[in-house]
């Protein structure tokens, strides 16, 4: 049966317990180059698992699962140890709500007690350690990686050289800079040998250490399509999907880590508690890099062109929304002939794989390397891509993964394949992908005006749709009083932080998302003047409008055959989205095109299609503009002389 083994907890209002089967299953692991996952799915579910349970106040516990257990023996558990009812809180993992069977639940999948909505309230009180958890110890070890896949060997050890040295007294150091809650694990010469993120110390997170705290775990982060404690896990996907080291991502693992180094905030007023002694926190773990710089440090010259022709590969297919300079990092190489010659190291994937469509942020965009053609070998590690496989290994070696990360990645992967088929480069797929800034605000990129055209088309091809359900799509998760935060936060931060945000978010939902969620992608709404979003807000007609035109440029080269039926516009209609909330999710569904409670698995096939069908003239479209623009430089240049 159940038996609690750990904890020293203070108030799971939302607890995520991440699952570790005891029993000697065969090695899930199957590494970079080897991407058959055969095997992997069909384990039998294991008698007896050990879970570890984290509060969203960022500690952990854990506890021995066995196969008589159902949710509500759990959470009975949870109400015993933590002394806090249970009652109105589902348990989760991933996007499924476990009502009471736990047979899907795999080792290493990170459950979630989430309060339903209507037990949702800031006057929830906020719990300390109780009696009972102290008596209850935690027999798991100072840092263990969660998941048995075989890519973890060079990070297991890299595990026992940090527990070593915290052995010998060697403690991990917090990093300054970033937003989020960074630490150097350090070996026992006192070298840092990996960095560790905790999952609640990202921005916004319960136990973020830089004042940027106030947000629970699932809740939308500072961007709204990645939630707050869910970076983590992309950081292990990108390294997952890097395979054969194609572009250098240092090894990552999630990994159960206690240390009295962490933070921890009072849950009143978000100050740090000191003193707390050892603390348990769920966080991702990177092999930390030697390098002399970062991309933003030097002339980006002496980058070699396939360094980031393979970085530019990962970022697309990842849909990487966070390619700052800062976030690759820079080696020079020793050695004789290697005078000037450096090595780019990716760091920072905490931001990949969004669940809908977003404005991906790509620095190599204006880099010269990304104009220069792609070279066979790449064009061959391309065409062998296979999206669909990358999405079974990641749902078993991260079965937390959300539906609606693994379609972006779909998405982003073909659109990678077909644009490289049609003789794109890197820059030009990185502009497609990306949003452009006017007078009016952003416009959709390329890319999602093609998946505006593709679900409109759908639309019109009458599919058996139940438009009951497509009404349903523009229901929100988000609460009002988490609109409010979410603003109230926008209030109190620092500078830096606001601008980050009015580029990311507007109001918690961006301009497209908002389109997405409006479904408006047919011209006759220039004939409205307003319309509110979930949270009241007026939104810009404008951009609608600039949609459109994108989609009218579309229709000029005849990708659509319109047959001049009106989408349902329910907004418009006079209902504000406000009124049309669900109670039971966390993030605005963005009902675009890729969205899983969107699309059926037969919509989005359909979808899939169509996108393709409609990629080639879209890419005919980029390099007819590409080659004027190129001709009207030269004349203004020849001009000049
Ligand atoms: N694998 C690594 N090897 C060496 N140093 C690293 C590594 N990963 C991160 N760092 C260092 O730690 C710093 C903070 O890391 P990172 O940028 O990943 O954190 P963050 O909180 O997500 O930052 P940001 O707020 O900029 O997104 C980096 O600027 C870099 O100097």
């Amino acid at each position: 049966m159940l038996k609690i083994m750990s904890p020293k907890l203070d108030g799971p209002v939302q607890v995520q317990m991440v699952v570790d089967m005891l029993s000697n299953s065969p090695s899930s692991g199957n590494c970079h180059g080897n991407k058959s996952t055969e095997g992997k799915l069909s384990l039998p579910p294991s008698p007896r698992r050990r879970i570890f349970v984290q509060t969203e106040r960022g500690h952990v516990l854990g506890m021995e699962l066995d196969r008589r257990d159902n949710a509500s023996m759990v959470k009975k558990r949870l109400q015993l140890a933590l002394d806090v009812p249970t009652d109105g809180s589902s348990l989760t993992f991933g996007d499924m709500i476990l009502n009471n069977d736990l047979t899907a639940v795999r080792k290493d999948c990170p459950l979630l007690l989430t309060r339903n909505m209507m037990h949702r309230s800031s006057s929830t009180p906020c719990l300390s350690p109780t009696g009972k958890a102290d008596q209850l110890r935690d027999k798991s070890g100072i840092v263990e990686i969660l998941g048995q896949s075989n890519c973890f060997g060079r990070t297991s050890k890299v595990v026992k050289e940090i527990v070593r040295a915290i052995k010998s007294g060697v403690d991990p150091i917090p990093v300054n800079s970033g937003l989020g809650g960074v630490y150097y694990f350090r070996n026992c010469k006192g070298e840092s040998v990996a960095i560790v993120k905790p999952t609640d110390e990202e921005p916004f997170a319960p136990n973020n250490p830089k004042g940027f705290s106030g947000k629970s775990l699932g809740q939308p982060g500072l961007k709204w399509s990645v939630r707050v404690g869910e970076t983590g896990y992309r950081e292990v996907a990108a390294y997952l999907l890097d395979y054969d080291h194609y572009a250098n991502v240092p090894p990552t693992a999630l990994v159960k880590v206690s240390h009295s180094v962490f933070n921890v905030n009072d849950c009143v007023n978000g100050n740090k508690l000191h003193n707390m002694g050892v603390v348990s926190k769920i966080a991702s773990l990177q092999h930390f890099v030697r390098h002399d710089f970062d991309a933003s440090d030097l002339g980006t010259t002496s980058f070699p062109v396939s360094a980031v022709h393979r970085i530019g590969i990962l970022d697309v297919r990842i849909f990487n929304t966070d390619r700052h300079a800062g976030n690759l990092l820079v080696r020079k190489l020793d050695g004789v002939g290697k005078f000037g010659q450096v090595e780019l190291i990716p760091i920072d994937h905490g931001l990949c794989l969004p669940e809908g469509l977003e404005d991906p942020y790509f620095e190599w965009m204006h880099w010269p390397q990304a104009s220069i053609p792609f070279s066979e070998e790449e064009l061959e590690y391309i065409r062998n891509l296979d999206p669909i496989r990358d999405c079974e290994m990641l749902r078993a070696e991260l079965p937390m993964m959300r539906e609606a990360c693994l379609k972006m990645l779909v998405l982003s992967t073909t659109f990678l394949k077909e644009a490289t088929k049609f003789g794109l480069c890197l820059a030009e797929i990185g502009e497609m992908m990306s949003r452009e800034y006017s007078g009016h605000g952003e416009e959709p990129s390329e890319l999602e005006s093609v998946c505006l055209e593709a679900r409109r088309t759908l639309r019109e091809a009458s599919l058996p749709i139940d438009n009951e359900l497509r009404d349903q799509e523009y229901q929100f998760d988000m609460d009002n009083e988490d609109t409010s935060l979410c603003q109230e936060i926008q209030e109190d931060l620092p500078p830096k932080l606001p601008s980050l945000l009015q580029r990311n978010s507007v109001n918690g939902l961006n301009a497209v998302s908002k389109l997405q969620f409006l479904g408006k992608e047919d011209a006759e709404i220039h004939d409205e003047r307003t319309c509110t979003d979930y949270s009241g807000h007026e939104l810009d007609l404008n951009y609608f409008s600039n949609a459109v035109k994108l989609s009218k440029s579309l229709k000029r080269i005849d990708l659509v055959k319109s047959s001049g039926q009106k989408p349902k516009l329910a907004c418009l209609a006079g209902t504000t989205c406000a009124q049309r909330r669900s109670g039971n999710e966390l993030l605005p569904i963005t009902t675009g095109f890729v969205n899983s409670a969107d699309l059926s698995e037969e919509e989005w096939i359909l979808f899939l299609s169509k996108f393709q069908e409609l990629l080639g003239a879209a890419f005919a479209n980029r390099k007819s503009s590409s080659i004027a623009l190129k001709q009207r430089q030269r004349q203004g240049t020849s001009r000049e002389f």
